[in-house]
C-alpha cells in the first residue's frame, strides 16, 4: 500500500511584471507522504508561500504537474478544487483570516456550510471543536474581542472541523508570542501524532527542525531536502474529492441579511429607494386609475344599468327645416312603439321634456319637467321614497298627476302625498316621491346622466294631449331602452341606430348615447396615463437597478478578503456568486417589499380621503414584486460574476 499523497514535478510559477519575470516557483519536484509533518523554509521571497497555495490548490501553476493520490490536479473543474479545499485540506495563516462579523461558531462552522450541512447540526460540530481548543467560553464572541492566540485555535478549529487530511499552515506561529507560539506548536504536532499530513511554512530555523521533514527553498527552487521520514504505511482510501456539495438556500438568505443589509442599513435603504419609488407608484397610479374608474361605473350602474338612450341631434332652425322636408320628424312615438318591439329590450321608456312654470302655493319653483312612459322609474333605476308609480290609467287617460323629486318634495307642506302643485297653470296631484340618490354627478356629465332630485314627472300622455306643442319640435326628447345583456350594448346600439335611419329616410337627426360605453371610451383615453406610468416606473427601477449595482460592486471591494477567506474554507465559485446575487435580490426584494406596503398605505388614507373605492389589482402587486426582484437578479449579476472570477489568492492578500 503506498504512502504517496502528493506528487509534484517540475511545477512553475512565474509573475510577468512589464519586461521582468518573477520566478516565484521554478521547476519544482517534490513528493510528500501521507502521515509527514512538512516544514518549508527559506528566505523572504523564495516562494514558499506560492508553493503553499498551489499545493492548497488555492492558485494555478503555469507548468509542472501536481497530482494528489494519483488523481492530476489539473483536470479537476472549479467545483472539485472546492470541495477539495473544503474537505481534504484545512489552512492556517499568519493573520488568522477570520470574518470578523461572524462569532467564533460560525467562523469555525464556516466549511461545514459550504459542505451543504444544517446550520443547527453545523454549529454545534462547531462549539465541539471549539472546546476542544479551549474556546469553550468564547462561543458568542467575535474575533475583535479574542487574543492573537485565541484567534489562531479559532483559525486552527476552523481548519479541522471537515476533518481534512491535510492541514496547511503559512507561519501560524508568526503573529504571536513566543508563549503562545509553543502552545499553537503543540496542538500542530499532536494533530500529527493523530494521523494528519501537515505542511507548514516557516522563517524559524529552530521550529522547522520540529517537523519529521525540512524543506528549504531559495529562488523558487528546493534546494535541501531532509528526505521522507519513515512512516507507517497508509491503509486509509483517499477521501472522494467530490461528494454532494453547497450552501443551502436559508443559509445563503440568512447570510444575505446580515452580512448585505443589515451591517448598512442606511446605505441598503437609500439603495433601495428606487425600487420603493418605482413599485409604489406604479400600484398607486393603478389603484387610483382602479377605483375612480369603479367609483364612475358603479354611479352610472346606479343611474340606469344596460342603458342606451335615443336623443334629438342639436340641429339649427335650417337643418331641421331641410330634415323636416325629407320627412323626419325627429324622434316619435312611432320609433318608440317600433323599437320596444324589439328582442333584445327588456324595459323602456320615452320622455319628453317640458319647460312650464310651476308654482307651488304660488311661489315659483325651479324645476325640470318631464313627461314620461312606460317603465321610467325602472330603465333609470328610480325608486319610490313615497305613493306609486303611474298606472295605465294615468298613461291612457292623460292623469294630471305627478311624481317629484326629493328635492321639490322638501319644499311642499306634508302630507306631500295628495297635495298639489299647479304646472302651466293646471293643478297636478302629487301620487308619488322619488328616493334620493345620493350621487354626485361631477365627472359623469359626459354620460348624459342627470341628477332626478328637482324633477317633475308628468304621464307623457297627458303632456302630448294637454300642452302646446311647438312647431318643428319632435314629439319625444329621448327614448330610453333596457337592453337585456350588458355585453349586448354596442350591437344592440348598432341595431337601433339602423332602424332609426330606417324610419327617418337616412336623416341622422338623433344620436345614440351609451352611458357605459362613453365610461369605457373614457377608460381607453385613460390608457395613456397607464402606459405612462408604466413608463415612468420602469425608470424607476432601472435606476434603483443601477444603484444596486453600484452598491454591489462597492460591496464586493469592499470584500476581497473576505472573499478570499471564503474561497479558502472551500466556496466554489458558484457559492460566491450565488452569495452576491441572494444579497442583490435580498435588497431589491426587500425593496419591493417596502413598495407594496408603501402603496397600500397610501392608497388606503387617499382614497378614503377622496372617497374613491380602494381597488387594487392583486395581479400587479405580484407583478411589481416580482419585477423589483428580477431588478435584483440582472444587475446584481455582473457585481456577482466579478466576486466568483476573483483569484482566491489574491483575494487572500488583499488588505
Ligand atoms: N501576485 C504576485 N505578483 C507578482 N509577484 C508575486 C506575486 N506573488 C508573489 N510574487 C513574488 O513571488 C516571489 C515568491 O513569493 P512568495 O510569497 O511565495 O515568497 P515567500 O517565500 O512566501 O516569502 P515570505 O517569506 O516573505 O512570505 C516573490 O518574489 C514575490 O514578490
Amino acid at each position: 500500500m503506498s504512502n504517496q499523497l502528493i506528487k509534484i514535478r517540475g511545477l512553475q510559477r512565474h509573475y510577468h511584471m512589464g519586461e521582468e519575470t518573477v520566478k516565484a516557483l521554478d521547476g519544482v519536484d517534490l513528493d510528500i507522504q501521507t502521515g509527514e509533518f512538512v516544514m518549508i523554509i527559506g528566505s523572504s521571497g523564495s516562494g514558499k508561500s506560492t508553493l503553499m497555495h498551489i499545493l492548497g490548490l488555492l492558485d494555478t501553476p503555469d507548468g509542472g504537474s501536481l497530482e494528489y493520490n494519483g488523481i492530476d490536479v489539473a483536470k479537476m473543474k472549479d467545483e472539485e478544487l472546492s470541495s477539495f479545499r473544503n474537505r481534504t485540506v484545512g489552512f492556517v495563516f499568519q493573520q488568522f483570516n477570520l470574518l470578523p462579523h461572524l462569532t467564533i461558531t460560525e467562523n469555525i462552522a464556516l466549511p461545514l456550510a459550504y459542505a451543504g450541512g444544517m446550520k443547527d447540526d453545523n454549529l454545534e460540530v462547531a462549539k465541539v471543536y471549539a472546546s476542544k481548543m479551549g474556546l469553550g467560553e468564547r462561543l458568542g464572541h467575535k474575533p475583535t474581542e479574542l487574543s492573537g492566540g485565541q484567534n489562531q485555535r479559532v483559525a486552527i478549529s476552523r481548519a479541522l472541523v471537515n476533518n481534512p487530511d491535510i492541514l496547511m499552515a503559512d507561519e501560524p506561529t508568526g503573529a504571536l508570542d513566543s508563549k503562545t507560539g509553543q502552545e499553537i506548536m503543540e496542538i500542530l504536532h499532536q494533530l500529527n501524532r493523530e494521523g494528519k499530513t501537515i505542511i507548514m511554512v516557516t522563517h524559524d530555523r529552530e521550529l522547522a527542525e520540529t517537523g519529521t521533514r525540512k524543506i528549504t527553498m531559495k529562488d523558487g527552487e528546493v534546494i535541501d531536502d531532509s528526505g521522507h521520514s519513515v512512516l507507517p504505511p497508509n491503509n486509509d482510501m483517499p477521501k472522494k474529492l467530490t461528494e454532494n456539495y453547497g450552501i443551502r438556500l436559508p443559509q445563503l438568505i440568512m447570510a444575505g441579511v446580515r452580512e448585505g443589509l443589515l451591517p448598512h442599513k442606511m446605505r441598503s435603504f437609500l439603495t433601495m429607494l428606487g425600487i420603493i419609488i418605482g413599485v409604489s407608484s406604479v400600484i398607486c397610479m393603478s389603484s387610483f386609475s382602479l377605483g375612480s374608474k369603479k367609483k364612475q361605473a358603479d354611479q352610472i350602474r346606479a343611474l340606469g344599468s344596460n342603458l342606451v338612450k335615443l336623443t334629438n341631434l342639436p340641429l339649427k332652425d335650417a337643418e331641421l327645416n331641410q330634415a323636416r322636408i325629407r320627412g323626419s320628424q325627429g324622434l316619435s312615438l312611432k320609433d318608440y312603439e317600433t323599437l320596444i318591439q324589439q328582442d333584445d329590450i327588456q324595459a323602456y321608456s320615452a320622455v319628453r321634456e317640458t319647460p312650464m312654470t310651476v308654482l307651488n302655493d304660488g311661489h315659483a319653483l325651479k324645476a325640470r319637467v318631464r313627461a314620461v312612459a312606460d317603465n321610467f322609474l325602472q330603465v333609470n333605476n328610480l325608486k319610490l321614497s313615497e305613493g306609486r308609480d303611474f298606472d295605465p290609467f294615468d298613461q291612457n287617460f292623460a292623469s294630471k298627476v305627478c311624481i317629484v323629486g326629493p328635492g321639490i318634495a322638501s319644499t311642499v307642506d306634508s302630507p306631500v302625498i295628495g297635495n298639489t302643485l299647479t304646472l302651466g297653470g293646471i293643478p297636478y296631484t302629487i301620487v308619488g316621491i322619488l328616493k334620493n340618490q345620493n350621487i354626485n354627478l361631477k365627472g359623469l356629465e359626459s354620460s348624459g346622466l342627470k341628477d332626478s332630485s328637482t324633477d317633475i314627472i308628468i304621464p307623457l300622455h297627458t303632456a302630448l294631449t294637454r300642452i302646446n306643442q311647438q312647431k318643428l319640435r319632435s314629439q319625444l326628447d329621448e327614448i330610453q331602452l333596457q337592453v337585456k345583456d350588458e355585453n349586448q350594448l354596442i350591437s344592440s346600439g348598432a341595431n337601433i341606430s339602423k332602424i332609426i335611419q330606417g324610419l327617418h329616410n337616412g336623416v341622422k337627426d338623433f344620436e345614440i348615447v351609451i352611458p357605459i360605453d362613453l365610461l369605457r371610451q373614457q377608460e381607453e383615453a385613460g390608457k395613456l396615463l397607464d402606459i405612462l406610468t408604466v413608463i415612468i416606473s420602469s425608470i424607476s427601477m432601472v435606476v434603483g437597478g443601477i444603484g444596486i449595482m453600484n452598491i454591489m460592486l462597492a460591496s464586493v471591494r469592499e470584500r476581497v478578503r473576505e472573499i478570499g477567506i471564503r474561497r479558502a474554507t472551500g466556496a466554489s465559485q458558484n457559492n460566491i456568486l450565488m452569495q452576491f446575487l441572494a444579497e442583490s435580490v435580498i435588497l431589491s426584494a426587500t425593496g419591493g417589499v417596502f413598495g407594496v406596503l408603501l402603496s397600500l398605505l397610501v392608497v388606503f388614507v387617499t382614497c378614503s380621503a377622496l372617497d374613491i373605492p380602494v381597488v387594487f389589482s392583486i395581479p400587479l402587486l405580484f407583478i411589481s414584486f416580482a419585477a423589483s426582484m428580477s431588478t435584483g437578479l440582472v444587475f446584481g449579476l455582473f457585481p456577482a460574476k466579478n466576486a466568483a472570477q476573483l483569484n482566491p489568492v489574491e483575494a487572500l492578500r488583499s488588505e
